[in-house]
This record gives C-alpha cells, structure tokens and sequence, in this order.
C-alpha cells in the first residue's frame, strides 16, 4: 500500500473541519492530519463503549448510596504500580483478612481500574495479592452489616461494574493465583484474560455454603472460560479447585514452579511479555478485537474490528514495519 492510497483511504472516512487549514498543509503533514483526526475520532468512540456502565439510574442502581456505604468498612488497600514495560501490577493488600475485600477496597479497585483506562502505555496487568495469597472474597464484616436487599443490589452492580470495565481494559490481563482465591476473589480471578497458579494454590467458588451464587460476574464469565458443565460443577460442588485440575479444565493456563511472592511475580512477568512485546498501540488494538469477538454479535464485532483497524492502519508501527520490510521467518 502506497503513500497516497493510506491518506485516500483516511480522506474518505473524514472530511477536515477546516478547509483552509487543510490546503495550506504538505502532502505529509496532510496524512498525519488526517491519520491523527480518524484515530482520536475512532479512540473516543471505542472508548465511549467501553466505558459505557452495565447499570446506571435505569436499573435502580444509586451509585451514591452505595459508595458511601462501602465507606464506612474500611481496611486495607488496592495498589497500582505501572512498570516502564507497559505491565501494571495491581496488589490487593488487606493481611489481616487473607486480602479479602473492604468496602474502601472496592472503591479503590474502582479508581485503580479508571487508572488503568486512561494509561495510554500501558499494556499488560497483573493482578495478585500481597503474603502470598490471592484474595478470600468479600469481607464479611461488611457483607454482614449489608445484608438488605437494596445494599446487596447496590454493591452488587458496583462490583460488577467494575470488574466489567476491568476485563474490556486494553490490557492482557493475568490473575496470579498464589494461596487462596475464594468467594468473590475467584469471581475476581475470572475478569482476567488469563490465570496462572502457583503450586499449592486454589480457585473455590465457597458460595454455596454461604447461601450464594457469584454476583460480582463470576458465573457468567465462568461459564464463557470453562464452558457451562465445568461452571455447573464447580459452583455446585464448591469445591477447590487445584492447579492440576484447574490447568485441565481451561481455567489455568499454566502453573508456575515458583510459590513465593516475589518469583511467581517474576515468572507471571516473563509470561505475559511473551504477549506484551511491541507497541502498546498495537498490543491494545489486539486486546480491543478479541474483546469485541468474545462479547459482540458478529456483525457489531466485525464493525467494531474495522473501526480498530482504522487506528493501526498507516499508524506509526505499521508505517516502521513496512519500511523495515519486515519478514516472518
Ligand atoms: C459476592 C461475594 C461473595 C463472597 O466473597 S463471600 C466471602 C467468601 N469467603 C469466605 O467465606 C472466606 C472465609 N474464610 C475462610 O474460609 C478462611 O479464613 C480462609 C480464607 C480459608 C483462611 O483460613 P486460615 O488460613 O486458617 O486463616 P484464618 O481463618 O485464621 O484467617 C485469618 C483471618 O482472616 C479472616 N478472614 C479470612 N477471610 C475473610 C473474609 N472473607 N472476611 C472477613 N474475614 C476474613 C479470618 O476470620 C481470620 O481473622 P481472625 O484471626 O479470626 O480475626
């Protein structure tokens, strides 16, 4: 593809607002106009669908209400550290409570995920749990003290709100499951792209025994990993689920020889660099098409992988890979 056929190919998804700016400008600087015009535009709108929330006013959801609520149960804490390789680590850190969620905590997990949307370099996550562990589920503490039904609603919506938004960030994602990953931190678990083990660990939906199923998303996305006899099996069952097992199952993509914090945090990164190299334009365009394959009918993914296509087609790195005159030996 030459040159003049990328911009012809640009001009006309695009009419400039400004003529006269427009004609005044070089052949180049033209392309680069129109280049940076069609990926704001399609960004924007990309970004508009993802950030579009699964409950709002319509729903009976109060946000509000619900925030400060979880307020008040406060404890531990959601951090984010955004590495120069593009890889987020987000830890989860509540020792006391084997890492199980606070109220502040949901509501730091909600400001980390807005974070982690605007993070233009970024292109890969890890989500663990500081001591080794993952994360034991909702504190139930605070699961105590909502147990109304408008409070159970409410967090509910809040919670699946953002592990929503979590799983279609344009990142690939991995749940590093050291220790334990129960109730709600196995839900957590499957908002992930992917979940890699250390030896020793388990995934367990416990819900059952708490007069439960999952509300945080867990059920559904499970059914769409392991398909819908497994997620029957293990929501019915409750019972934990092993590397071994978990690795069968589709669950896992692997187990990690490392059960400590700091090598199994080594390992998961030299996992997912395998898929994070290169471009973070790139990496996150790739993540955008898949998202869309796994949620969209067909046809709305097919419009939507245009639409992405459109950001990367004469974009820098594909304009460097064709002058390099890469080869795929
Ligand atoms: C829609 C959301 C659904 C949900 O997530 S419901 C919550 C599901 N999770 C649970 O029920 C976990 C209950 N806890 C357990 O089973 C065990 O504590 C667990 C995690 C296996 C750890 O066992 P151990 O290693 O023997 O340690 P331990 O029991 O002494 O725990 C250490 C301290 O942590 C506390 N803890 C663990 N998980 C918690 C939770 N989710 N909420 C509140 N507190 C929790 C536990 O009570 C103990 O505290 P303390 O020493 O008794 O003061």
């Amino acid at each position: 593809m030459t040159h003049g056929s990328v911009s012809a190919f640009h001009t006309c998804h695009l009419l400039p607002p400004r003529m006269d700016i427009f004609i005044s400008l070089s052949p180049t600087e033209m392309a680069v106009f129109l280049w940076k015009n069609l990926f704001q535009t399609t960004m924007g709108r990309i970004l508009q669908q993802r950030r579009a929330l699964l409950y709002n006013g319509a729903h009976e959801y109060d946000e509000e209400l619900i925030k400060k609520k979880l307020q008040q149960f406060a404890g531990g804490s959601v951090n984010l550290s955004k590495e120069h390789s593009g890889i987020g680590i987000l830890t989860l850190n509540n020792s006391r409570l084997m890492n199980a969620f606070t109220g502040t905590m949901m509501l730091e997990l909600q400001e980390r995920v807005t974070e982690l949307e605007n993070w233009k370099d970024g292109k890969g996550l890890i989500i663990c749990g500081a001591g080794n562990t993952f994360c034991s589920g909702s504190d139930l503490n605070a699961v105590k003290a909502i147990s109304n039904s408008q409070d159970g609603m409410n967090m509910c919506m809040f919670m699946q709100n953002t592990l929503t938004r979590l799983m279609r960030l344009p990142l690939i994602s991995i749940a590093l499951v050291q220790g334990k990953a129960l109730g709600g931190g196995a839900e957590l678990t499957t908002a992930c792209d992917f979940r890699l083990m250390t030896p020793g660990s388990e995934i367990r939906f416990v819900h059952k025994h708490m007069g439960l199923v999952p509300g945080w998303g867990g059920a559904a996305r499970l059914v769409r990993i392991v398909g819908s006899r497994a997620a029957l099996q293990l929501l019915s069952g409750a019972h934990g689920v092993d590397p071994e097992r978990a690795l069968h199952l589709g669950l896992s993509e692997g187990t990690l020889s490392s059960s400590d914090e700091t090598g199994s945090l080594e390992e998961a990164r030299a996992w997912l660099s395998q898929y994070t190299e290169g471009p973070a334009s790139v990496i996150q365009a790739v993540k955008k098409v898949v998202t869309a394959g796994r949620e969209l009918p067909l046809e709305a993914a097919l419009r939507t992988e245009k639409d992405v296509f459109g950001t990367v087609w004469g974009g820098p790195a594909n304009l460097e890979a064709l002058a390099r005159r890469q080869k795929h030996k």
